[in-house]
């Protein structure tokens, strides 16, 4: 593996008795609107030369209607969008292909459908402030910024047993990327 925005130089090899890890992840980059997962995504899948699908591209229309309309997506409108979600990672994973998707994720038992064997979660966590501004700012979206925080009462944190990297977006989307990267590295070395 290697990358522009951080040299990585990662051995396979593991210690005997180690669950092998992989070079080869696909990373679900979850949170909530706003939380930079299309932007840094898209660092990620192209400084790593690795597949990238925006998750939002696999929401069926009612769904984005909905959201553009400023309804929030209930646990029925999401599932079926989950699936196609899941069947996107699992299609990666089977073939031991590497790959970036978003995907806001925000409740354990959407994260559980999703997960499985060289799945990562790296949460984008940031505070409501810093997130609303960035979305006030972003005019281009069908999302709109009122639905924030329906989002952040939705999000369910990462429990400790999910094994997930959790980053801050404090820093400029480069250095988001990087330390998703360098943390990824740290989790094969170990
Ligand atoms: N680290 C960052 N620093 C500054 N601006 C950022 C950062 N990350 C993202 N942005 C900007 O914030 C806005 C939201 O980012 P982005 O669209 O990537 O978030 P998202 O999580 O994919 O949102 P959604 O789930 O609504 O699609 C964009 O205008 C983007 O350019
Ligand atoms: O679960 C959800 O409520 C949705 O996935 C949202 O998170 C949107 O898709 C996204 O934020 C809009 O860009």
């Amino acid at each position: 593996m290697s990358s522009e925005v951080g040299e990585m130089h990662v051995s396979t090899r593991e210690p005997a008795g180690r669950t092998p890890q992989t070079a080869d992840p696909v990373l679900v980059l979850m949170g909530v609107s706003g939380s930079g997962k299309s932007t840094v995504a898209g660092i990620i899948a192209g400084a790593m030369g690795w597949d990238l699908q925006e998750g939002d591209a696999l929401h069926p229309p009612a769904n984005v209607a909905k959201m553009a309309s400023g309804q929030p997506l209930t646990d029925e409108d999401r599932w079926p969008w989950l699936d196609v979600v899941a069947g996107w990672i699992r299609e990666h994973t089977e073939n031991g292909l590497p790959g970036v998707i978003t995907c806001s994720a925000l409740k354990r038992s959407y994260r559980d459908v999703l997960r499985g064997d060289n799945v990562v979660f790296v949460h984008l966590a940031g505070s409501r402030a810093q997130i609303g501004e960035r979305l006030t700012a972003r005019l281009d979206h069908f999302m709109p910024p009122s639905l924030l925080d329906t989002q952040i009462s939705t999000l369910e944190p990462i429990e400790p047993d999910e094994d997930a990297i959790v980053v801050d977006v404090g820093g400029s989307p480069t250095q988001v990327a990087t330390e998703i990267i360098a943390r990824l590295e740290e989790r094969l070395a170990r």
